[in-house]
């Protein structure tokens, strides 16, 4: 006979962990709680469905209710839970409808989440201020946006949410401003180098860039007008904020360990520190192979992974994560810009004897005629190990898979130097003989 596995919050890692618990290991009985009233919103086809690239959010979700009560689960949608009792090992929560839950379980898989980070400021309560996490966030704006007396949009945060987001509303034929307090955007994933032409990329579509600027408040009557930074004023009909994510680790209480930023620490089982309570995605910590310590990434690749995990071990079988690099992409009017590990000024900022090799090149041998275009390639690497930290790739070509070797190479510790006659194929539909990975290598002192 199974195990009662209580999961909290249903959304990429939860869907994963059920999932996996129902299709690996159909002996334990599976009981869901989320809040929200949707499951598996992917947020990364917001800004595509805002920027009208795809015609609607339909194909955004991958998982349901119904999905998982097929496959035996019981699932409570808008139900928050709001206390555990860790010593009883119980959950209690309450239904929209007013119905209160009081959930025995022998396992508890916590995938609560994140929380987009709301800045303490003056203005903060006017209409159109918004956030951007659900699909009800993304229906909003786009609701919003039916508004044509709504010319102009600030976003504040030029990280990934906020470049994308930039974009879309260009598309949607707004004027933009977009707002950090960084001196490039994406500073926390790439070099200046690299950040810069994606600067450039956003300006040469329209889009202001107010860069190392910190919003004061925010003025209007009932409605947003004006975002005041500590250097300028700018109008704005709508101001969308994208500054990051905290962990929602509020169910915690006081009881299961935290790391720095409030996430809760996980080994690498994805097990808290209170035995058989496991945490995945947003909420947990990863391990970080470029740092070789412990982390906090929230991507849903992260999520989906730890879920698995948890899944496992949750259900008697021991895995453990390999750990992660915080691979990621973005791609913004076809310019594709792609990193693992950390950047230079990261590894440098925490004491690495860091350097850096370049390189810049065609994609395909030269006398491919027809769709070569320029690639740009940054592999950071520590100077007394040899070992890679991090590489940077920029293209309008379709380059993703080539941080994906990166990415292994990270996680297996390899150097520099064994990268250099790393054998990589040749065919001038794809690449050139000299392949830029290889010469990047080779350029390493
Ligand atoms: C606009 C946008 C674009 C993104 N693009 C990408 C991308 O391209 N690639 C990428 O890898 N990542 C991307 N991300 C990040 C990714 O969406 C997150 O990392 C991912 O959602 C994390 O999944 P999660 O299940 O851990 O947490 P969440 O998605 O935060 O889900 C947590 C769930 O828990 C529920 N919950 C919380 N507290 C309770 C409670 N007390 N009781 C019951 N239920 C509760 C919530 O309702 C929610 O459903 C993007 C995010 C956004 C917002
Ligand atoms: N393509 C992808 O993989 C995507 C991933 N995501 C993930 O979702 C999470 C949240 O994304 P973001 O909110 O964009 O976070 P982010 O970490 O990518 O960017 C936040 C930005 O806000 C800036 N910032 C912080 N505080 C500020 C302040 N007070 N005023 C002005 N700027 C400030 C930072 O300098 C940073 O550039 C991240 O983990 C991100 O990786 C989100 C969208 C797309």
């Amino acid at each position: 006979m199974g195990e009662t596995i209580v999961v909290i919050g249903a959304n990429h890692a939860g869907t994963a962990a059920i999932n996996t618990i129902l299709d690996q290991f159909p002996e334990n009985r599976v009981i869901a709680f989320d809040g929200n009233s949707n499951i598996s919103f992917l947020g990364c086809g917001m800004a595509l469905w805002i920027g009208k690239q795809i015609s609607g959010p339909e194909g955004l979700f991958y998982s349901s209710r119904e999905a998982f009560e097929e496959k035996g689960a019981v699932v409570h949608m808008e139900t928050e839970i709001s206390r555990i009792d860790y010593d009883k090992k119980m959950v209690y929560g309450r239904e929209k409808d007013g119905t209160i839950h009081e959930q025995p379980y022998d396992k508890l898989i916590l995938a609560t989440g994140s929380l987009p980070i709301r800045p303490e400021l003056q203005g903060m309560d006017l209409e159109n201020v918004q956030f951007v996490k659900l699909y009800q966030n993304a229906r909003d704006v786009i609701q919003k946006l039916k508004d044509p007396s709504i010319r102009r949009i600030a976003v504040v945060g030029a990280g990934y949410i906020g470049v994308e987001l930039a974009e879309a509303f260009v598309r949607n034929g707004r004027e933009v401003v977009l707002i950090d307090c960084a001196d490039t955007c994406l500073a926390g994933y790439y070099d200046s180098e690299f950040s810069y032409i994606m600067g450039k990329n956003l300006e040469s579509h329209g889009v202001e860039l107010a860069l190392g600027e910190t919003v004061v408040k925010l003025e209007g009557r009932k409605r947003v007008q004006t975002v005041v930074t500590d250097q300028a004023r700018y109008q704005a009909d709508m101001v969308v904020f994208g500054i990051g994510f905290k962990p929602n680790t509020g169910l915690g209480q006081g009881r299961l360990k935290l790391f720095k930023n409030g996430a809760y620490l996980v080994d690498r089982r994805q097990e808290t520190s209170v035995a058989g309570v496991y945490a995945i995605g947003d909420c947990a910590t990863v391990y970080n192979n470029a740092i070789q310590a412990t982390d906090y990434i929230a991507l849903a690749t992260n999520a989906v992974r730890s879920g698995i995990i948890a899944a496992h071990n949750a259900c008697g079988r021991t895995l453990e994560s390999v750990g992660v690099q915080g691979s990621n992409g973005i791609s913004i009017w076809g310019l594709h810009m792609l990193c693992t590990g950390i950047s230079l000024k990261r590894a440098q900022k925490m004491g690495y004897a860091a350097a850096s090799s370049d390189y810049e090149d065609w994609q395909k041998a030269e006398f491919m005629e027809n769709g070569n275009n320029k690639v740009k390639i940054r592999i950071v690497y520590d100077k007394e190990t040899r070992i890679i930290l991090g590489a940077q790739m920029c293209s309008d070509y379709d380059i993703s898979m080539g941080i994906h070797l990166f990415s292994m190479a990270i996680e297996e510790q390899v150097t520099i130097d064994k990268l250099k006659l790393f054998d990589l194929f040749f065919l001038p539909h794809f690449n050139k003989p000299y392949n830029y990975i290889t010469m990047a290598a080779l350029a390493a002192r």
